[in-house]
């Protein structure tokens, strides 16, 4: 008989499922558009119930062709988008419309925390406080909508909803969990000081699943379940893990040094340090599988958010939709440096620049659609430089070997070019596979005992790209954009007053 197994990989753009065979070799990818509401300009809503609807869906498009393939599936993990608050009652209903990570709503919850006691905490938890984390959500809705939380019994991430929705149980993983700030890294348990810090009751810790390892089977796919995604009945699910960290396992790349670049809806830079050393600083530290180890990060949804945002527009004005794809190829037929436009890619602010928002500097009339093109896939790549230079400079080993490139982004070639020019090292692509799927089918395989030592072979040399000729260009746009970035932090604060 032939087993397989399931990623299922929910981001904030697109939900993936894919299945793997016991090698780890890649037998099909489905996916579709998640649905996501925009309420207010800072409020970034998603209806769960919608979610679990196009999950399910690409699940029965994928277990339809496994089942015509004679496929047998012997375990599923799901990884998803991390932060933002999934609300759900005792019966693991929806509360409310889950908050996506993008959601600036709680900035002001932010802006008045005591510096010396965020200090304090970071130490610990080896995260900073953000508006969409989890535990300053809570604040909010303490604050404007106490009804929510009353009525609520457990806080889930994107990934721990999905499985809720396949096993019935609620569940939590090390990962997701520790990324959101929630988790004393050395003592690996929920660290009330976060729910003093945020002026939180302690009572509400019980909105907490317990926590278990991202390969332990936490239930098994109800007949429910069964029914709308055509996985059997009975199939062990593991805990999964946050998308950040499915990636780096998907590739493979997770040993001491090893940096990981995801082009997601958000910016992901990120390197794996000893779980065991102070956190370095960055945004956040979240634990990886083995427990020796974690994942340091710096991370703002500043990457393909921008280029979705100018792409829908310009979709809104034009005869026909203008992909990313499209908005990649108009700024590849422009010259390094767009022609003196700068973007700075804020659309959804970030945790490092409070009051932040896009914003295009340079504009002349000369300028037209491919310039700007060019500028945000620019500004997008310059900001994730600069968020690399931070990791970098954190006290945090850096290897010297190629640093992976992955997420939606880094499948289009012009654009990992631009990665390798602008952050000066060389990029690895991973061309033909989802490695967030991949990184949680292999978690899966583990959790169903399968041997997962075959999963990753040598990398391909012939994926790996090169600074080229435009590297002095950026280099040059880097000092541009370094001083318009420092500049602008007074007119942002200002702003936002
Ligand atoms: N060929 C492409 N060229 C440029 N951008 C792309 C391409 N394919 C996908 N993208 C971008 O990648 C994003 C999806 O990446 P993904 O890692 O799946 O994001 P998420 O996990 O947030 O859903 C899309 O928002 C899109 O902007
Ligand atoms: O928590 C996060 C960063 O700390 C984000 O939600 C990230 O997980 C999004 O992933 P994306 O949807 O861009 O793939």
């Amino acid at each position: 008989m032939k087993h397989c197994l399931i990623g299922i990989d929910v981001g904030l753009t697109a939900a993936k499922a894919a299945a793997f065979d016991e090698g780890g070799a890649e037998l099909r990818t489905v996916s579709a558009a998640n649905p996501r509401v925009a309420v207010a300009a800072d409020r970034q809503e998603i209806d769960m119930a919608a979610l679990w609807d196009v999950v399910a869906g690409v699940l029965a498009e994928l277990t339809g062709w496994l089942a015509a393939e004679g496929w047998t599936i012997s375990g599923v993990g799901a990884t998803g988008h991390g932060n933002g608050l999934y609300l759900v009652d005792e019966h693991l209903r929806p509360v409310r419309a889950a908050f996506a990570s993008t959601d600036s709503r709680a900035e002001r919850i932010v802006a008045a925390l005591d510096p010396g006691e965020v200090e304090a905490v970071r130490r610990v938890t080896g995260s900073v406080p953000w508006a969409g984390q989890p535990g300053v959500l809570l604040r909010w809705l303490h604050d404007e909508e106490p009804q929510a939380l009353e009525r609520a019994r457990w806080a889930l991430s994107c990934k721990d909803w999905i499985t809720s929705c396949l096993t019935g149980r609620p569940s939590a993983d090390y990962s997701d969990a520790s990324a959101c700030g929630l988790v004393d890294l050395a003592a690996r348990t929920y660290e009330p000081a976060v729910f003093d810090l945020l002026g939180l009751p302690h009572n509400l810790l019980r909105l907490l699943p317990p926590l278990s390892r991202s390969d332990e089977v936490v239930g098994t796919v109800t007949a429910e379940a069964a029914v709308v995604t055509g996985l059997p009945a009975g199939a062990p699910v593991v805990a999964g893990c946050m998308d950040c960290i499915a990636s780096p396992i998907g590739a493979g790349a997770v040993r001491p040094g090893d940096v990981t670049i995801i082009v997601g809806t958000w910016a992901i830079n990120s390197v794996v340090v000893p779980a065991d050393t102070e956190p370095p600083r960055v945004t956040l530290n979240a634990l990886l599988p083995d427990p020796r180890h974690m994942l340091a990060q710096e991370v703002a949804p500043t990457s393909a958010a921008g280029v979705e945002w100018f792409s829908t527009l310009m979709s809104s004005v034009a005869a026909d939709a203008v992909t990313p794809r499209d908005l990649l190829h108009a700024a590849s037929t422009v010259d390094a440096g767009a022609d003196g436009l700068l973007f700075l890619p804020f659309v959804h602010g970030a945790p490092e620049h409070l009051g932040a928002s896009g914003t295009l500097l340079g504009a002349k009339d000369k300028h037209g659609y491919r310039e700007i093109a060019r500028a945000v896939a620019e500004g997008v790549t310059q900001y994730h430089r600069v968020q690399l230079e931070k990791v970098c400079a954190s006290g945090a080993t850096v290897s010297d070997g190629p640093w992976t490139l992955a997420g939606g982004g880094a499948k289009n070639p012009v654009w990992a070019q631009m990665f390798a020019d602008v952050v000066g090292h060389p990029v690895r692509r991973q061309l033909g596979t989802e490695l967030g799927a991949r990184g949680v089918a292999s978690l899966a395989a583990a959790g169903a005992g399968v041997d997962t030592t075959g999963w990753w072979g040598e990398p391909d040399p012939g994926l790996v790209i090169a600074p080229g000729a435009d590297r002095e260009a950026y280099r040059r746009q880097a000092e541009r954009f370094d001083r318009a970035l420092a500049a602008m932090g007074s007119v942002w604060t200002e702003l936002a007053r």
